[in-house]
């Protein structure tokens, strides 16, 4: 049976990682970006981190950061993978010698198989909705079918998942992994318990249903 993985994202303390990690979450997310109501400083970071068991990836996110200020991350922070959610190029995410992830950001007129071509040195591409002016953590979703055998990359499938609706992207869509933010919050970086729960579990039904067609 195929085990969709799950990252919880925009984590931003130590409870919250371990509630995601019992739950059964393969990856937490950090955010990197200061004009996010998720960012953490390094110190927070740090603190989330050292809750963290082994195997349990962390992934740095960052939205159009320097060389340098993410190179001052990954020397204080044990990040496992790094998400790049702005406007980097290949050779820019590349640098770092970490597996790296992209966000392709699906806009109306996008030319999906393009987009995530650009990328093909990527450990993966996560899929995201697009709004104006906003990078990501938008809570809402795109069509997913628009994605459909555009890449071989291993898809991680993001924007506005839920408990209510996750079960329907992966039915759609079969992406390698899942990633969630607000759909799993009380307030922006702050994580709830049972919606938490209750999305992994949505995920595990939507893989045994997969298992059974
Ligand atoms: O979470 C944020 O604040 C954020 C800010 C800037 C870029 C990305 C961000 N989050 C990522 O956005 C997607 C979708 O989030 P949501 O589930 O729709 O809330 C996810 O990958 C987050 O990691």
């Amino acid at each position: 049976m195929t085990r969709t993985r799950i990252k919880i994202c925009g984590i931003t303390r130590p409870e919250d990682a371990l509630c995601a990690v019992h739950s059964g979450a393969d990856a937490i997310g950090l955010v990197f970006y200061p004009p996010s109501p998720r960012a953490v400083s390094i110190e927070q970071a740090r603190e989330v981190a050292s809750v963290v068991p082994p195997l349990v990836t962390l992934v740095a996110l960052f939205v159009d950061a320097t060389a340098q200020e993410i190179a001052r991350v990954l020397e204080s922070v044990p990040v496992g993978l790094i998400q790049f959610h702005g406007n980097e190029d290949a050779a820019f995410c590349g640098q770092f010698h970490r597996p790296w992830i992209k966000a392709i950001r699906i806009k109306d007129d996008l030319d999906v198989a393009a987009a995530c071509g650009a990328y093909d040195a990527a450990s993966g591409v996560l899929l995201d909705a697009w709004q104006e002016g906003v990078p990501g953590g938008t809570g809402k979703t795109f069509e997913w079918s628009r994605a459909e055998g555009r890449t071989s990359l291993p898809v991680v499938l993001a924007g506005g998942l839920n408990s209510s609706n996750v079960g329907s992207a992966i039915k759609t869509l079969g992406p390698w992994a899942v990633d969630v933010s607000g759909g799993v919050e009380v307030s922006p970086g702050i994580k709830d318990a049972g919606k938490i729960e209750q999305f992994i579990a949505a995920v595990r039904v939507a893989d045994q249903q997969r298992a059974e067609e």
